[in-house]
């Protein structure tokens, strides 16, 4: 009873209020960059959609001003403290369940369903382990896949003369999709639906998703998605003999508890296709802008290619592991033309001190602005420079031959994200990528059409742009 006496209460309530006063005033001492986050919250109207690269690009030249490089920006979905590069090293001590995705927030989760990823590791498990081991088993079939798709491609195009011109970006997602997931929903509407309600208020978003074209699309696609799905689920649990190797299986076989649900399972492979294939369909789009750009590469890299898979007769991880003057090419081209401005996105549950003593408060959101910090001479001389074999000299280096792989993580590269947190899927995705390559370079002679020429990539708040409709021209090559 005592607990609850008048004093005991007001004791009680001081004590909250001054430690939420003191959290709130510790998190305002943090600087902050352009405007202070409004009532409502923000839209992709705001002045972070325009000039986020101005103001990223403004905290990191402050970054020693900054307390050592900490900075609020509000950014199109929430506010955020942006971290420097140097404290990654506190986070990593810290679980998954402190430092937590955010798929809800940054990717409307409730009307994406992607806020399946914040409720266990599961889809972390299974890209890190199942699908990393299988890259040599899958790489034939693969490869198989994305022929085939070109080739049926190719037979719906007109040619003009002797060659096709295609948009490249769909055409990537077309073979990206063909080779890995044999997709059920379209990977493309979990970004629509984001971007659409973007454009509104978070509170109006329940009000004003069901007007959306794209919302009501999405849902009739989880909908056809379940009724394949289920069926497929139903009978692989009955027969687990081991003969399917691929994502759903492996979800199957690791989920325990509430994940072995077949709706959550139906929502994590989505949530999978998601993370899997507009991502490399991308950097494999801008990686082969680059070539057209650069056709004195395309010439290496072919060459390279040959030599390494027998002229596309030896496809395997070794065949793959051999391709280093290519791997270096993906590497200086993602180095420059990354997604996006930022990575390690994530929500802090709980409070976390960092090592210069700031203390963030729990329910705080963070990102790492991992753009400036790419194109710096204090890591990358000449940074501004495309050095297609950047990495592939490093890699020359005693002792480096397998460091400095597009794959890899440290304390100075953050194109995955960070350390264990680190983007899952990129052992496959780096070979999904060279896979696409071996099909293009090896069967066609490829360029920009005449007077085109590497498109400028658009900002959009946090993300960089890839053109949608930049076409590339494929000459088929008489086969050597
Ligand atoms: C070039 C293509 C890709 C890029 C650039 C990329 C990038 C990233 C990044 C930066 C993150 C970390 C996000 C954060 O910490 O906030 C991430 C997470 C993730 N990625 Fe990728 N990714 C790619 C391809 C893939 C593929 C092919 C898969 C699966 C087949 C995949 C599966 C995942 C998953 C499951 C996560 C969430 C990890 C978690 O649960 O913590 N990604 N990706």
């Amino acid at each position: 009873m005592d607990v609850f006496s008048f004093p005991a209460l007001a004791g009680l309530v001081f004590a909250t209020a001054s430690l939420l006063l003191l959290l709130r005033s510790r998190k305002s001492r943090i600087p902050r960059i352009g405007p202070k986050p409004g009532f409502l919250g923000n839209t992709t109207k705001s002045y972070f959609f325009q000039h986020s690269q101005e103001m990223i690009e403004e905290g990191y030249a402050k970054r020693f001003l900054y307390k050592d490089g900490l900075y609020s920006l509000w950014t199109t979905d929430m506010d955020r403290v942006v971290v420097s590069h140097k404290f990654m090293k506190d986070f990593m001590p810290l679980p998954r369940s402190t430092v937590r995705l955010t798929a809800s927030r940054r990717h409307a989760g409730p009307y994406t369903g992607l806020d399946i990823a914040e409720e266990s590791s599961l889809q972390f498990e299974v890209c890190a382990g199942q699908l990393s081991q299988s890259i040599g088993t899958l790489a034939r079939p693969v490869l198989d896949e994305i022929s085939y798709c070109m080739n049926e491609k190719l037979r719906t195009v007109n040619k003009t003369g002797d060659s096709y011109a295609l948009a490249v970006f769909p055409l990537m997602i077309e073979l990206v999709t063909s080779g890995v997931a044999r997709v059920f929903v379209g990977p493309e509407l979990c970004p629509k639906v984001t971007s659409d309600l973007q454009a509104h208020y978070r509170i109006f978003h329940p009000l004003v998703a069901p007007f959306l074209e794209s919302y009501r699309s999405i849902k009739s696609r989880f909908s056809l998605a379940r009724q394949l799905l289920t069926p497929l689920i139903e009978e692989r649990r009955l027969s687990n003999d081991g003969k399917y190797q691929d994502m759903m299986q492996w979800l199957i076989d690791s989920a325990k508890g509430k994940d072995a649900e077949t709706d959550r399972l139906v929502r994590r492979m989505l949530f999978l296709n998601m993370a899997a294939i507009h991502t490399t369909a991308e950097v494999s789009a801008i990686v082969l802008m680059e070539l057209c750009h650069r056709p004195e590469c395309i010439v290496m890299i072919r060459e390279e290619i040959r030599e390494a898979t027998n002229n596309g007769r030896d496809i395997s991880l070794a065949s793959l592991k051999k391709l280093k003057k290519t791997d270096s090419f993906i590497r200086e081209s993602h180095r420059l033309d990354p997604l996006g401005f930022m990575t390690f996105n994530r929500h802090l549950a709980a409070p976390v001190k960092l090592s210069n003593g700031t203390l963030l408060p729990g329910n705080t959101y963070i990102s790492m602005a991992h753009y400036p910090a790419q194109r710096d001479p204090e890591y990358y001389p000449d940074p501004l420079t495309f050095d297609a074999l950047r990495f592939y000299n490093l890699r020359q280096k005693e002792g480096q031959a397998e460091r400095h792989q597009f794959t890899a993580v440290g304390p100075d590269v953050f194109n995955w994200g960070v350390g264990k947190f680190a983007c899952p899927g990129r052992f496959w995705a780096s070979a999904n990528i060279k896979l696409i390559l071996v099909e293009l370079l090896l069967k066609y002679d490829l360029g920009f059409p005449q007077g085109e020429t590497k498109p400028e990539r658009v900002v959009a708040g946090e993300k960089l742009r890839t053109s949608f409709t930049q076409r590339i021209v494929f000459k088929p090559m008489a086969r050597g």
